[in-house]
């Protein structure tokens, strides 16, 4: 699933949980479009941080769900989403970003949007 949390007052931060490498699964995909929209909704948040848990950011694509029946919101729009954003949106990555997330090990960094 994707927690949303306000923090300092005005940013928005979205929590990837998925253990144990918060991969995409289809409930964490459609956690991300549902705590995106909310975000972009609230006039009280100026920007969002996109964040992992337990060290990982994201494992890339949920392999568990490879050879089963596609469901919830696809990846490739749900990344351009974020690129449109009308609020800044930043990756604070920690541990692994692999697959689509972007295939890199740091310890840590950002990326913005
Ligand atoms: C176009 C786009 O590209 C498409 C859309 C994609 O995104 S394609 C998918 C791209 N992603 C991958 O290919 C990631 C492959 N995984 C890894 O490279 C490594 O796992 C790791 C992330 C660097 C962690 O290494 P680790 O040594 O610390 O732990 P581990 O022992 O390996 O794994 C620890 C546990 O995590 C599980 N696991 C690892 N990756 C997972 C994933 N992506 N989804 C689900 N589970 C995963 C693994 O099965 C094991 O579970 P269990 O056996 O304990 O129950």
């Amino acid at each position: 699933m994707a927690q949303y949390t306000r923090v300092a007052g005005s940013v928005g931060l979205i929590t990837l949980q998925n253990p144990p490498v918060n991969a995409l699964s289809a409930m964490v995909r459609q956690g991300v479009v549902d705590t995106m929209e909310r975000a972009l909704s609230a006039p009280e948040v100026k920007s969002l941080v996109i964040c992992g848990q337990k060290e990982t950011f994201c494992g890339g694509a949920d392999i568990r769900e490879f050879g089963t029946k596609m469901s919830g919101p696809p990846l490739t729009p749900l990344i351009h989403a974020i690129e449109a954003s009308t609020k800044p949106v930043v990756a604070a990555i920690e541990g692994v970003a692999l697959g689509q997330t972007g295939a890199s090990r740091g310890d840590s960094g950002s990326t913005a949007s």
